[in-house]
């Protein structure tokens, strides 16, 4: 389990409190400003909350050595900035950086498991036609799905995703879902943040909703989700109108009646 306990952040985060299980998916909803990039980076390791911890089991995260957090946590900002406008294949390969070199190498991380996992990579993003092409010269959506590719080329135990869904068309939109449900049920954590309430309610074991820096409720997404959670938190007049049996998505899950 992954554990956030007590997590304040100033302005932010209020004293947030949560527990992620790994085979799971986890979304993380909320109003805009409502704390889940915020939560999301604090339980990456990369902000420092002022006060309570983040545990992986019983290691805590703020203790581990930054190449073990790497290969413990994947994570996707929310908007990443791109230093080198490097190419697709380049991007992917570093997602390989923490298992290069340390004591550890040897036994998970020779070069025939770096090509293995660059090429698993690319394949599941549908990038290898792209594999060549600069940065720079990628849809917004094509991007987000190099980024991604980065992110899973590490292997992580945990993958944590801010909005990985924004950029992408309907089709990778479920394809993403479908490999991110194949990566759970091997075992590994997924934390997603989501905007689309009907994505989550289709695809989430779990949800968490925060509402300004507090954690508003957490459960099975048809509890989380409910008519009256989303009334007060988002101030919508909403309906789950239950899934379809045979279809990848129900579009219209969640209706505004407003
Ligand atoms: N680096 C920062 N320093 C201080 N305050 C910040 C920082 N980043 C965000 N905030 C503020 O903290 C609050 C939570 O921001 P956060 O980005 O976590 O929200 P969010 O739920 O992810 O929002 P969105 O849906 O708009 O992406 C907001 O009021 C925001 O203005």
């Amino acid at each position: 389990m992954l554990h956030a306990r007590d997590i304040v952040l100033a302005n932010r985060l209020d004293g947030v409190s949560a527990a992620f299980a790994p085979g799971w998916i986890t979304a993380i909803c909320g109003p805009n400003g409502a704390g889940k990039s915020s939560l999301l980076s604090v339980l990456a390791g990369l902000v420092t909350p002022e006060e309570g911890s983040v545990a992986i089991e019983r290691d805590a995260i703020a203790a581990m050595a930054a190449r073990q957090r790497a290969r413990t946590i994947g994570y996707l900002p929310q908007s990443p900035e791109i230093a080198w406008d490097v190419s697709v294949e380049t991007l992917v390969e570093l997602g390989r950086l923490p298992w290069r070199g340390g004591p550890l190498a040897r036994r998970h991380g020779d070069a025939s498991d770096d090509a293995a996992a660059i090429e698993a990579a690319l394949d599941a993003m549908e990038l290898h036609q792209l594999r060549e092409r600069p940065l720079s010269r990628l849809s917004g959506g094509e991007r987000s799905r190099a980024l991604m590719a980065r992110v899973l080329a590490g292997q992580p135990e945990w993958i944590l995703a801010d909005e990985p869904l924004a950029n992408l068309d309907i089709a990778h939109q479920l394809a993403l879902l479908r490999l991110l449900r194949r990566e759970a049920d091997a075992g590994r954590g997924i934390i997603l943040v989501m905007h689309d309430l009907s994505l989550a309610m289709n695809y989430a074991d779990e949800v968490l909703v925060l509402e300004s820096g507090r954690r508003a409720t957490m459960g099975p997404p048809r509890d989380a989700l409910s008519d009256d959670v989303v009334r007060r938190v988002w101030g919508v007049d909403a309906r789950w109108h239950g899934s379809i049996p045979d279809a990848s998505l129900s579009f219209a899950a969640l209706k505004d009646d407003g």
